[in-house]
């Protein structure tokens, strides 16, 4: 089972690096790599099994964190009709999103970075995210609120970005506010 000495830490080259497209149909290997992913999150997101094995809990996992520089996802957490949103994809994109931003007032948390950073993390509100399946099922997700985010902080992992390089962004847009519609 994955544990926290298989997740590489910021400064790892690895986390820097444009993940690779995974050939699809997917291989078993891949399949076990996304399997293992979200039995982490299952594991982490256990009470018990978290206080046995020291796992930090998380909600989303990118393959480039356990040193594997391929296009793979895993996100488990609940959306806001606390419904269980289980999903791992191979090659995940975003095809579309809203103009309008938001983020998590208490910012974000990863398990690549052992330490707060603060600051706003500014996510498109609402986006629509298509990927393959282990089953080989080309799926869309149409996604908003914590579950975008997640999905947004983990396709930003295989692009070699990380959550703190966003946190500037939104002084920006203060900077250069949008000028005033014409009513
Ligand atoms: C610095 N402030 C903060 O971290 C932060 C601080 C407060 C609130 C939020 C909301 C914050 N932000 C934040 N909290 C989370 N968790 C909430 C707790 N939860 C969890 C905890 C215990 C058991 C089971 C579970 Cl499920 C695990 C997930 N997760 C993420 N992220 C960013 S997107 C990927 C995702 C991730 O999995 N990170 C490891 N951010």
């Amino acid at each position: 089972m994955l544990t926290m000495k298989d997740i590489i830490k910021e400064g790892h080259p690895t986390l820097r690096k444009e993940a690779a497209a995974v050939t699809l149909p997917p291989t078993d290997e891949d399949k076990k790599i996304l399997k293992q992913m979200m039995d982490f999150l299952v594991h982490s997101q256990d009470p018990e099994i978290a206080e046995e094995h020291d796992l930090r809990p998380g909600v989303g996992l990118a393959a480039p964190q356990i040193n594997v520089s391929k296009q793979i996802i895993a996100v488990r957490t609940t959306d806001h009709n606390d419904e269980l949103l289980e999903v791992g994809m191979f090659n995940p994109k975003i095809i579309s999103h809203s103009a309008e931003t938001t983020f998590l007032e208490n910012g974000e948390g990863c398990l690549s970075v052992d330490r707060e950073v603060n600051g706003i993390v500014p996510r498109y509100s609402r986006i629509k995210v298509e990927g393959v399946t282990s089953e080989g099922q080309t799926i869309t997700l149409r996604l908003k609120g914590f579950p975008a985010i997640v999905f947004q902080h983990e396709i930003d992992h295989l692009k070699g970005i990380m959550f703190y390089d966003r946190i500037e962004e939104i002084e920006d847009s203060f900077k250069y506010p949008l000028p005033p519609r014409e009513v």
